[in-house]
């Protein structure tokens, strides 16, 4: 299998780089490019960690030479938040990028898995989605919005509030990657029991998770080394499934549109992408309040991108 890892000269593309070049399973081929120029030099680096996962590394204006034979390619390239900013206020920016990027994909790849990081992916994920139905290759099943992060967190936080196992914890996140879209269902974490007080706060922690890292860099960026983990469990999950094992994750798929185009929820990956969408689960009633308070937002968030592409 070939992964290629798009901003991989950044903060998330480097760890990431890194955590694939340990956790990858034999064989895999890491490609790696960014227009900084010192991407082969990341690759050259991480080549010589004894593992047997190779890594090459391209750099400069276009990802082409990179992306050949891709099976999965990831997608951090992009700029990050600094306090006082919102997810949305990147979408100057990085809404080109994903845009120019998901072309060469379209146009070089275009049987690969996305994962996009690049933020705001509530909107950068349809982006990429217009952008592949323009190229005539795009296939729901393979176009992913990575939210791993709010998984790992929520399991985190609940571990620490709840004194219990972290191998044990699972709590399911649904919605997007932004605010109030990110909805925490903790009523469905198994042997714990909680206040309304509790659902309230630790909810709101884990929607605001992003921006206690982005306050706590004090300007130096967000959240990078816990990114590269979630995205490299989620690639290695994508992996599996491409190669025939089962593997659930969840992410910000385009489902049946029940509750807004993309929604964040549990897919069964295998060998074409996702194989199968799972279902959410019973929810509270504060849950469900939540998802009717979300899809404004969402829903919004979503538009912005297919306009972006389609006007
Ligand atoms: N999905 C999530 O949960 C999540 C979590 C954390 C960060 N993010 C997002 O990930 C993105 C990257 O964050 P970071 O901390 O790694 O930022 P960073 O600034 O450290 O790295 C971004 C990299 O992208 C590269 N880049 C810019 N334009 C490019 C292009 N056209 N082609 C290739 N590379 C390009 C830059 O050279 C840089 O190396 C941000 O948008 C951030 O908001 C998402
Ligand atoms: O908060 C950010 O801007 C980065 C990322 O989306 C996060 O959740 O940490």
């Amino acid at each position: 299998m070939k992964v290629a890892v798009l901003g991989a000269a950044g903060g998330i593309g480097q760890a990431l780089a890194l955590l694939l070049k340990l956790q990858c399973p034999a064989g895999t081929e890491l490609s790696l490019y960014d227009i900084a120029p010192v991407t082969p030099g990341v690759a050259k680096d991480i080549s010589h960690i004894p593992t047997p996962v190779k890594a090459s590394g391209f750099a400069g204006e276009d990802p082409t030479p990179a992306l050949v034979g891709a099976d999965l390619v990831l997608i951090s390239a992009g700029v990050a938040r600094k306090p006082g900013m919102d997810r949305s206020d990147l979408f100057n920016i990085n809404a080109s990028i994903i845009r120019n990027l998901v072309e060469k994909v379209a146009a070089t790849c275009p049987k690969a898995c996305i994962g996009i990081i690049t933020n705001p992916v509530n909107t950068t994920v349809a982006i990429a989605a217009e952008v592949l139905k323009k190229a005539g290759v795009y296939d729901k099943n393979k176009l992913f919005g990575v939210t791993t992060l709010d998984v790992i967190r929520s399991e985190t936080f609940v571990a620490e509030l709840k004194d219990v196992a972290l191998d044990k914890v699972k709590v399911p996140v649904i919605g997007g990657h932004s605010g109030v879209t990110i909805l925490p269902l903790l009523s469905q974490v198994a042997g714990v029991s909680w206040s309304d007080e509790e659902v309230a706060s630790l909810t709101k922690r884990i929607q605001n998770a992003g921006t206690e890292v982005v306050e706590a860099k004090a300007g130096g960026g967000s959240a990078t080394l816990s990114m590269a983990q979630a995205a490299a469990r989620f690639g290695i999950s994508v992996l599996k499934g491409l190669s025939g094992e089962s593997a659930v994750e969840y992410s910000y798929v385009e489902g049946d549109g029940k509750y807004a185009r993309f929604f964040a929820e549990p897919v069964r990956l295998g060998k074409n992408g996702v194989e199968e969408i799972l279902p959410i689960g019973p929810l509270s009633a504060f849950e469900q309040q939540a998802i009717e308070d979300m899809l404004p937002t969402l829903k919004a968030d979503i538009e912005l991108g297919e306009k972006f592409v389609n006007n």
